[in-house]
Protein backbone atom coordinates (compact mmCIF):
# COMPACT_ATOMS: atom_id res chain seq x y z
CA UNK A 1 0.00 0.00 0.00
CA UNK A 2 1.38 3.57 -0.78
CA UNK A 3 2.16 5.59 2.11
CA UNK A 4 0.82 9.17 2.16
CA UNK A 5 3.60 11.34 3.41
CA UNK A 6 2.17 15.39 4.22
CA UNK A 7 4.83 17.70 2.89
CA UNK A 8 5.67 20.87 5.05
CA UNK A 9 4.09 24.16 3.91
CA UNK A 10 7.07 27.37 3.96
CA UNK A 11 5.79 28.98 7.38
CA UNK A 12 3.60 31.97 6.94
CA UNK A 13 2.30 30.40 3.11
CA UNK A 14 -1.16 29.53 2.91
CA UNK A 15 -1.69 25.84 2.17
CA UNK A 16 -2.36 25.06 -1.77
CA UNK A 17 -3.01 21.59 -0.59
CA UNK A 18 -6.59 20.95 -1.33
CA UNK A 19 -6.79 17.17 -0.49
CA UNK A 20 -8.21 16.37 -4.00
CA UNK A 21 -6.73 16.17 -7.55
CA UNK A 22 -9.95 17.15 -8.75
CA UNK A 23 -9.65 20.67 -10.96
CA UNK A 24 -12.99 22.02 -9.80
CA UNK A 25 -13.11 20.88 -6.40
CA UNK A 26 -9.79 21.96 -5.67
CA UNK A 27 -10.31 25.61 -7.01
CA UNK A 28 -13.79 25.54 -4.87
CA UNK A 29 -11.80 24.51 -2.08
CA UNK A 30 -8.71 27.54 -2.60
CA UNK A 31 -11.75 30.14 -2.76
CA UNK A 32 -13.61 29.15 0.17
CA UNK A 33 -10.35 28.66 2.15
CA UNK A 34 -9.62 32.46 1.28
CA UNK A 35 -12.41 33.54 3.41
CA UNK A 36 -11.66 30.91 5.96
CA UNK A 37 -8.09 32.76 6.16
CA UNK A 38 -9.92 36.06 6.41
CA UNK A 39 -12.35 35.00 9.30
CA UNK A 40 -9.91 33.30 11.16
CA UNK A 41 -7.77 37.09 11.11
CA UNK A 42 -11.25 38.45 12.23
CA UNK A 43 -11.51 35.97 15.16
CA UNK A 44 -7.22 36.70 16.32
CA UNK A 45 -7.49 40.33 16.55
CA UNK A 46 -11.41 40.45 17.98
CA UNK A 47 -9.51 37.55 20.46
CA UNK A 48 -6.52 39.91 21.16
CA UNK A 49 -8.72 43.51 21.60
CA UNK A 50 -11.10 41.47 23.81
CA UNK A 51 -8.06 39.95 25.92
CA UNK A 52 -6.94 43.99 26.18
CA UNK A 53 -10.04 45.33 27.55
CA UNK A 54 -10.80 42.68 29.85
CA UNK A 55 -7.60 43.12 31.12
CA UNK A 56 -8.32 47.16 31.32
CA UNK A 57 -11.69 46.08 33.10
CA UNK A 58 -9.60 44.29 35.14
CA UNK A 59 -7.12 47.04 36.20
CA UNK A 60 -9.25 49.63 35.77
CA UNK A 61 -11.45 47.71 38.92
CA UNK A 62 -8.51 46.71 41.12
CA UNK A 63 -7.13 50.70 41.22
CA UNK A 64 -10.55 51.54 42.64
CA UNK A 65 -10.10 48.86 45.44
CA UNK A 66 -12.56 46.71 43.88
CA UNK A 67 -12.28 42.70 43.38
CA UNK A 68 -10.23 41.40 40.65
CA UNK A 69 -12.91 39.06 39.13
CA UNK A 70 -16.75 38.78 38.82
CA UNK A 71 -17.72 35.99 39.01
CA UNK A 72 -21.46 36.64 37.80
CA UNK A 73 -20.73 38.49 34.79
CA UNK A 74 -18.50 35.57 34.02
CA UNK A 75 -21.49 33.32 34.67
CA UNK A 76 -23.84 35.42 32.46
CA UNK A 77 -20.93 35.79 29.64
CA UNK A 78 -20.19 31.37 29.72
CA UNK A 79 -24.13 31.34 29.24
CA UNK A 80 -24.20 33.82 26.43
CA UNK A 81 -21.68 31.26 24.41
CA UNK A 82 -23.70 27.77 25.55
CA UNK A 83 -26.62 28.71 24.37
CA UNK A 84 -25.14 30.24 21.11
CA UNK A 85 -22.73 27.38 20.29
CA UNK A 86 -23.94 24.70 22.87
CA UNK A 87 -21.33 22.93 24.81
CA UNK A 88 -18.61 23.69 22.82
CA UNK A 89 -19.75 27.36 23.25
CA UNK A 90 -18.85 27.09 27.41
CA UNK A 91 -15.17 26.13 26.47
CA UNK A 92 -15.12 28.92 23.86
CA UNK A 93 -16.31 31.35 27.39
CA UNK A 94 -13.70 29.70 29.69
CA UNK A 95 -10.65 30.14 26.94
CA UNK A 96 -11.87 33.83 26.50
CA UNK A 97 -12.16 34.93 30.42
CA UNK A 98 -9.08 33.24 30.72
CA UNK A 99 -7.34 34.61 27.86
CA UNK A 100 -8.38 37.98 29.66
CA UNK A 101 -7.51 37.35 32.82
CA UNK A 102 -3.78 36.41 32.40
CA UNK A 103 -2.60 34.17 35.36
CA UNK A 104 -4.17 34.49 38.57
O1 LIG B 1 -16.65 42.60 32.77
C1 LIG B 1 -15.81 42.63 33.66
O2 LIG B 1 -16.07 43.09 34.79
C2 LIG B 1 -14.45 42.14 33.42
O3 LIG B 1 -13.58 42.21 34.28
C3 LIG B 1 -14.17 41.45 32.13
C4 LIG B 1 -14.24 39.94 32.27
C5 LIG B 1 -14.26 39.38 30.83
O4 LIG B 1 -13.18 38.99 30.33
O5 LIG B 1 -15.32 39.39 30.21
C6 LIG B 1 -13.04 39.46 33.00
C7 LIG B 1 -13.04 39.14 34.33
C8 LIG B 1 -14.26 39.19 35.13
O6 LIG B 1 -14.29 38.22 36.12
C9 LIG B 1 -15.48 39.24 34.30
C10 LIG B 1 -15.47 39.54 32.98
Amino acid sequence: MATVVEQPQDAGQPSQDTGTAEATASAAIVEIRSRINEIDDAIIALWKERSALSQQVGKTRVASGGTRLVLSREREIMEKFREALGADGTQVALLLLRAGRGPL
